[in-house]
């Protein structure tokens, strides 16, 4: 690789006398000082240090302490919430870390030169006509316009050269409409199909936010304790550590400094990268729950709280644990933190829980909530347990002998249970096709040396639990395979999003039988819908099906999306919905037409049967009462 000057670092000294140094002045030594005091006079400190040598943005590990400033000094100079607004505009906030001895890794790399960068972005520009016709609605009160592109939105020119950076042209519609809404201080709950640009639909205000200073930042002398201002959580390691990478990149050079803390990895490392200093902490629940638990992160502070994946971090799994986090500890109630919910399916009965969490909230829906997106071409087969294996091995092949024209094309192989991972895998790689695994008993050196090895097309197949099913953005992934389908149709539309991502097309194969009978209704109608063809055989299943586990109400373009609009919801004379915009066209959905439903089981089977069906209880029934014995 080479080290010259990246353009990144051009771009950002060519502002030199812009950049807020924040230095210790006299000390010699660097500290940590806070977003709202960087916007200073420049500093008679060197600009930092144009290159940052070979550090490519994975290897954050293995950086050692040498990131970033010694550990974060007091700073209760604080402008207060709210206070001060925007003076002189943003112009003069392109500064970030102390340059004194230390300096911020440029996530972006030393690869390019402007020009380079800049001729490149029509190359490597999302798709957008892929979404043009995308059917969006948003409900709640008084609910702020989207916009059509970044530069409608003042976002801070650090941010602004950081998105150029990414290549970012004009924003997707989550985007257009998301930002707009968080900008103004709203909560907000939005429900956009994968691969869509959810990441920095919730990034981007929370570094603008920060940016401004409109937050005020706290530290106690000589304790450890730390105060991010935003908290952004997420269901898995490798979905975390991915949020992570790109919020460095959003905010290089702004003054915000982003950690990661997850499990796995060795806790006193995430503990000083703590102690450095955090605006912005990216977190799975488990890890974070430690970390409060050990008095080493405090949530008083926390202005912004970002769930992605907001209906699984919130589904029976987690939601004890997001509940300690968001109600139990010391984090401020809705109304004064700022909460954002994202994912790509919102159940309804997740859509309830959810409103707990949020005051006065806009719902955005892009496209039908929990729908697929038909960039992505998808095929159901009818395969025998029996025959699976020979048929993927006859998908591949085919695939070999397509060719991919010289691009790395990665396969990715989802099956239902970790062992079932394993043995796939070493199969395959008996049978000369380069297989990895990623599942819950690998260790986390090992899962990350998985997804490194199939990113980079070492081992171009991989194969997966769940654990891979979200929020991983992994180019290249050409072909998603079911090879074993999972029960619930949301976890499908999640699965195949793999490819198919930023406006570009992807192929996904199911393979179906009995033991999915279950499944074939929701599959059919979410096929249907996404305009894929449905074979006879499926379509005769899902009449035979009971429905399996769609949570799917109304059916249709804008059947049932936000649960506020659901009549049902209304009767009790609970006010949460205040109107909106776009109205029309919702359909009904499921109603509370049973009271009370008793089911009495033989212990093990009745937890079973109540832990895979529990949503689909909660939708229809207003009371459940369960004897065992
Ligand atoms: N405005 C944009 N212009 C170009 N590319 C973009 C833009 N916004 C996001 N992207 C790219 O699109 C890809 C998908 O974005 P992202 O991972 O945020 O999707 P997502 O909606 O969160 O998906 P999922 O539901 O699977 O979590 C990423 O590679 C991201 O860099």
């Amino acid at each position: 690789m080479t080290t010259r000057t990246s353009w990144a670092d051009l771009a950002a000294n060519s502002a030199a006398d812009n950049i807020a140094s924040g230095s210790a002045s006299g000390s010699g030594r660097p500290v940590y000082v806070p977003p709202h005091l960087r916007n200073r006079p420049p500093s008679a400190d060197p600009p930092a240090p144009t290159s940052t040598g070979p550090a490519s943005s994975n290897d954050r590990h293995g950086q050692g302490g040498s990131r970033w400033a010694a550990p974060r000094n007091d700073y209760n100079n604080r402008s207060g919430y709210g206070g001060g607004g925007r003076p002189g505009g943003w112009g003069g906030r392109s500064g970030g870390w102390d340059r004194g001895r230390d300096r911020e890794v440029n996530p972006f790399g030393n690869d390019d030169d402007i020009e380079q960068a800049f001729s490149e972005q029509e190359n490597t520009a999302i798709n957008f006509d892929a979404y043009e016709d995308i059917p969006v609605e948003t409900s709640g009160d008084n609910i702020p316009p989207p916009v059509n592109t970044f530069a409608e939105i003042d976002l801070g020119e650090a941010l602004n050269l950081n998105i150029r950076r990414c290549k970012y042209v004009k924003p997707t519609p989550v985007q257009r409409y998301g930002i707009p809404i968080s900008l103004a201080g709203r909560d907000l709950m939005a429900c956009a199909q994968t691969g869509s640009g959810k990441t920095a639909a919730f990034c981007f205000p929370i570094i603008s936010g920060i940016m401004r200073g409109l937050v005020p930042q706290k530290s106690l002398r000589g304790a450890r304790t730390v105060f991010p201002l935003a908290l952004i959580l997420s269901p898995t390691r490798e979905l975390s550590m991915q949020i992570h990478e790109e919020a460095r990149k959003f905010s290089y050079q702004t003054g915000v400094k982003v950690v990661v803390a997850y499990g796995g990895a060795p806790i006193n490392q995430q503990l000083r990268e703590l102690e450095r200093g955090v605006d912005i902490l990216v977190a799975t629940p488990g890890r974070l729950v430690d970390l409060l638990e050990r008095a080493r992160v405090s949530l008083e502070m926390i202005r912004y709280l970002a769930l992605d994946e907001a209906d699984r971090m919130l589904d029976m799994g987690f939601e004890p644990q997001i509940r300690k986090i968001v109600e139990q500890m010391d984090m401020p109630p809705p109304g004064v933190r700022q909460t954002m919910l994202f994912s790509a399916t919102f159940p309804r009965e997740i859509q309830r829980l959810a409103s707990d969490f949020l005051a006065n909230y806009i719902f955005l829906a892009v496209g039908r909530v929990g729908s697929s997106t038909d960039l992505i071409v998808q095929r159901v087969e009818f395969v025998q347990e029996s025959d699976k294996r020979s048929h993927l091995m006859d998908l591949l092949h085919a695939q070999r002998a397509n060719g991919a024209q010289g691009k790395q094309a990665l396969t990715l192989v989802f099956v239902e249970t970790k062992k079932g991972a394993d043995s796939l895998e070493h199969w395959l790689c008996m049978n000369g096709f380069p297989a990895t695994t990623i599942h819950g008993d690998r260790t986390q050196q090992e899962r990350e040396q998985a997804l490194r090895s199939f990113k980079s097309g070492a081992t171009p197949i991989l194969v997966a639990t769940d654990v891979a099913a979200r929020g991983l953005d992994i180019p290249h992934v050409a072909h998603v395979v079911n090879f074993d389908l999972p029960n619930d149709i949301d976890d499908y539309v999640h699965r195949i999003g793999r490819t198919g991502r930023a406006g570009k097309t992807g192929l996904a194969t199911a393979f179906f039988n009995d033991n999915n009978a279950s499944l074939a209704k929701s599959l059919a109608d979410l096929m249907q819908e996404a305009n894929q063809e449905v074979p006879a055989w499926l379509t005769r299943y899902a009449a035979r099906s009971f429905g399996g586990r769609s949570r799917r109400p109304g059916g249709g373009r804008f059947g049932g999306r936000d649960f506020r609009r659901d009549s049902s919801f209304n009767r009790g004379g609970s006010d949460y919905y205040g109107g909106g915009n776009n109205a029309g066209g919702y359909g009904g959905g499921y109603s509370a037409n049973v009271a009370i439903v008793c089911i009495v089981f033989s212990r093990g089977i009745g937890e079973e049967v109540l832990t895979k069906n529990r949503d689909h209880f909660i939708l229809s029934c207003c009371h459940l009462l369960v004897i065992y014995w």
